[in-house]
């Protein structure tokens, strides 16, 4: 795809498709639930699709119409051994979080994904999941595809994270549902906290207090309706894009504003954004509203310590936005960006790096010399959305043409982008 430079700037509202995390634990606990879960705003993203997937494999009814979706949750204990094996696609949260699951049921199952997951550590999930007396084997003893088997039983477990990941949180809570006693996870950094939201809604018993997260063994619990909110790490694209084009003013309405995700808004507030909230409120049990954005001047910042996870996903996103602010940007602290969809680190400093960015890698992040200049150039995603979408912004705000190889892996979190972006965009 050919990137051609924006000549204006970006005025007016939109919405962005809903919330990622909160959309694969919607088909999660719907179906583990009795009864029906009616899910608005979800997003058709290809990883929420994935873990769709995955549950009608499991013999869940699932129906979908626009984005709304209806689930037939078959129960707590009602989940079907699948035929085949079950495949998470490019989803790190869907092999991650099913894996805790899986662990605990009556039956054998195997779950795969696409070349990118399969260079994706599992071991993270496998070695406490083991611990707690599951019976999970991973490909090279690390990596997808891997095997779950039956156990006994899952016993009570207490497990200090070596680094903040919801992903490893969620899935041991899943597991704790099904344990013997207690299941205690001692955060070193607050991550995401969807699944704990979602547990308390649906009226599991889970209990938080400071960086450590309880469960006990679960009950039956009941469908529920759920409204998804806007996902704010897509919307840090375009937070990112009026920040930088001068004299833009966008609204982008109803975005979910957990307060595990709103790194993005701190990071920009602090290099001098704009950004103002407006139309604060509660949807089961999520904190939503809206955000006005307006060009500014931004400058550099240091980004580290424990605000890292609440911008994991928007890294690639501030560094654009670095490129374009007056002084040094360094951001440490952030080697998970390793075990993303690609190496976040290398891929954002070698592609940025090609269109003149003075972007140097280091071990745990990067550091960026603002120069508000980048030139067209072709360039490469790795089929990663969030590389996709930051270069396809950084090609509108370079000089010349940007070539872009694949840039169909969007549709992994905003199959929309650029129609959304096109609604703003003034020319
Ligand atoms: O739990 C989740 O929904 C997610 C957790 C994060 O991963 P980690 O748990 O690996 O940090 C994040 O990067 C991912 O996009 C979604
Ligand atoms: C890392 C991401 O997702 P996942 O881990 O679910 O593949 C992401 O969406 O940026």
């Amino acid at each position: 795809m050919i990137i051609n430079k924006y000549n204006g700037c970006f005025k007016g509202e939109m919405t962005v498709p809903g919330d990622k995390s909160i959309s694969h634990r919607s088909i999660m606990f719907g179906s583990l639930a009795e009864g029906e879960t009616n899910v608005k705003n979800f997003l058709m993203g290809e990883d929420c699709l994935s873990t769709i997937g995955c549950f009608r494999d499991m013999g869940v009814e699932i129906e979908v119409s626009g984005t709304d979706v209806k689930i037939k949750g078959v129960g707590f204990k009602g989940l079907k051994k699948p035929e085949k094996t079950l495949d998470a696609g490019n989803s790190g949260t869907t092999i991650r979080i099913l894996s805790g699951l899986l662990a605990c049921q009556n039956f054998e199952s195997r779950i795969d994904g696409d070349e990118s997951l399969r260079k994706r550590p599992m071991s993270r999930v496998a070695d406490p999941l083991n611990d707690m007396g599951a019976d999970m084997e991973c490909t090279n003893g690390k990596y997808p595809p891997v095997t779950i088997r039956p156990v006994e039983k899952i016993k009570a477990y207490r497990y200090v994270q070596p680094t903040a990941s919801a992903q490893v949180k969620s899935c041991l809570l899943m597991a704790g549902m099904y344990g013997e006693g207690t299941v205690e996870i001692v955060q070193p950094e607050i991550s995401r906290d969807h699944t704990e939201r979602m547990m308390k809604y649906f009226g599991i018993p889970i209990e938080v207090e400071g960086k450590t997260v309880r469960i006990q063994k679960a009950d039956v619990f009941k469908g529920k309706d759920i409204m998804v909110p806007g996902d704010i790490s897509s919307a840090a694209f375009y937070m990112v894009a009026a920040c930088i084009a001068k004299g833009s003013e966008i609204l982008i309405r109803d975005v979910g504003l957990n307060p595990t995700r709103t790194g993005i808004i701190d990071v920009l507030l602090q290099m001098g954004g704009d950004i103002e909230i407006e139309n604060e409120r509660l949807e089961n049990e999520e904190p939503i509203g809206d955000i006005r954005i307006k060009g500014s001047d931004l400058k550099g910042i240091e980004i580290n310590g424990d605000i890292i996870p609440r911008i994991i996903d928007e890294i690639p996103i501030i560094s654009l936005a670095a490129v374009f602010a007056e002084g040094t940007t360094v951001i440490s602290d952030a080697e998970e960006l390793k075990v993303k969809e690609t190496d976040r680190i290398a891929a954002v400093c070698d592609e940025l790096s090609k269109m003149g960015a003075k972007i140097t890698p280091k071990d745990d992040g990067m550091v960026i010399e603002g120069t508000s200049k980048l030139s067209g150039a072709a360039v490469k995603t790795y089929g990663d959305h969030r590389m996709g979408m930051m270069l396809a912004l950084a090609g509108g705000f370079a000089d010349g043409d940007t070539e872009i190889d694949d840039i169909e892996c969007i549709a992994v979190s905003n199959p929309d982008f650029f129609k959304i972006l096109d609604t703003v965009k003034q020319i």
